[in-house]
């Protein structure tokens, strides 16, 4: 029986390993992470067949090795795997968002002769953790391959692995990667950031502040969401793309201060208009990839039993939950309840099912 070991059970872990095993049904997982409740989460959703405390337990027993944690945590788990015996034949790669310093990092083991393939499947979420993760995350989406000295036949291998995910290959080198990355991804996380935090601070003084943020302001922030772990190790490893690439947004916001500041209308109307023809090309969010959650906000009743009706209602009708969330968005009046779903089909059920019994979709996305 093949073994696949997984390190790190997050989002992309766990999404990984639900891909692998709706393609390789007879496989077996060994999972690995640093929080036993995720462990014990992926046991019983059976997303792992196994956990293991460490890499030098069971990195021996098998077939591919995929690192999933923290970029900086894959450093450092590719270092000591270069140091523990593996097995004849073994696959190594690992999903981490930069691939210069990654690729350092496992040069000594393709020195040996193990095939080690940089990944990274460019969709993923704001959301993290071993509770958002889904077979389907990668559907579609464009998977970054680094195979540095590794043969071909090694990567046709690693792709038969994850052929369930159902991903657009591209090979790559790193440094394209990471410059790639650093303007499509890296930037964009800073920017949603640091208009979060300046917003705060700007509205301190306001009663409710960003509480009136509307679609504008949610939408090019939803990513300030993300986990804060994963994105200084990002930024640390892909520091100086990432600080040329910051230089160059810098300059254009002061080019366009300055055209404001001067009420020059040509200029201001040809920032938009410009941006506007190239976005409009991008197409609607999806492409590139599955919308990664299927939500439903929605109003509640401040009142005993309130979320147990909706629960019940969505049970009779067999319309599975992925996630549920309590929002306190709005005092004093009627809850917000986030509920996911898996798919459109089911979100639409739901939120057909709902609205008939009564209740008030605040909004969906
Ligand atoms: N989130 C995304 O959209 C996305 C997309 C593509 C690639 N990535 C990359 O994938 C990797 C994982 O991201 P994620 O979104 O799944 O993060 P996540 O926070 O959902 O999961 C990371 C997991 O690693 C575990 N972990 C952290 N340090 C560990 C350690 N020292 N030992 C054992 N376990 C440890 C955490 O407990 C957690 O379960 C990162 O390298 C990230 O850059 C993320
Ligand atoms: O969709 C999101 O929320 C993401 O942030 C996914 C996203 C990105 O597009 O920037 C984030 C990090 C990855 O390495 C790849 C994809």
């Amino acid at each position: 029986m093949t073994t696949i070991l997984i390190k790190g059970l997050g989002l992309i872990g766990s999404s990984l390993a639900l891909g692998i095993k709706q393609g390789h049904p007879g496989v077996r997982i060994i999972g690995i992470d640093q929080d036993a409740a995720s462990l014990s989460y992926a046991r019983q959703q059976g997303i792992i067949d196994v956990s293991a405390p460490n890499l030098a337990a069971v990195a021996g027993d098998a077939d591919v090795i995929i690192l999933a944690g923290p970029v900086d945590v894959i450093v450092a788990d590719l270092h000591q795997l270069a140091t523990l015996t593996l097995k004849a034949g073994v696959l190594v790669t690992d999903v981490g968002s930069t691939k210069q310093v990654v690729m350092r990092a496992g040069h000594a083991l393709q020195q040996q002769g193990v095939s080690f393939i940089g990944g990274h499947p460019m969709a993923g979420s704001h959301k993290s953790g071993v509770t958002a993760g889904r077979a389907n995350l990668f559907e579609n989406a464009f998977y970054f391959l680094v195979p540095g000295r590794t043969d071909q036949a090694a990567v046709e291998r690693l792709q038969v692995w994850l052929q369930a995910t159902h991903v657009k290959w591209l090979t790559v080198t790193a440094m394209q990667h990471d410059r790639i990355v650093g303007q499509l991804s890296h930037l964009p996380h800073i920017v949603a950031a640091a208009l979060v935090d300046q917003t705060q601070v700007a509205l301190a003084d306001s009663p409710l502040g960003l509480r009136l943020a509307a679609g504008g302001f949610k939408s090019i922030t939803r990513i300030a969401s993300s986990d804060p772990t994963m994105w200084a190790a990002i930024l640390m490893t892909n520091a100086e793309l990432i600080t040329n690439q910051l230089q160059d947004y810098i300059d254009q916001l002061i080019r366009i201060k300055t055209a404001i500041s001067a009420h020059d209308q040509p200029v201001l109307h040809d920032f938009f208009a410009t941006a506007k023809v190239t976005r409009d090309h991008l197409g609607p969010e999806r492409l590139g990839g599955l919308p990664n959650f299927y939500d439903l906000f929605l109003n509640v009743p401040d009142q005993v039993g309130a979320i147990a009706d909706v629960t019940r209602r969505l049970a009779q009708a067999q319309l599975s939950i992925v996630n549920i969330h309590i929002l306190e968005i709005r005092e004093d009046v009627d809850g917000v309840l986030q509920l996911t779903f898996s798919d459109l089909k089911t979100q639409t059920q739901a939120a057909s099912l709902l609205t008939d019994a009564g209740y008030q979709i605040a909004r969906r996305n």
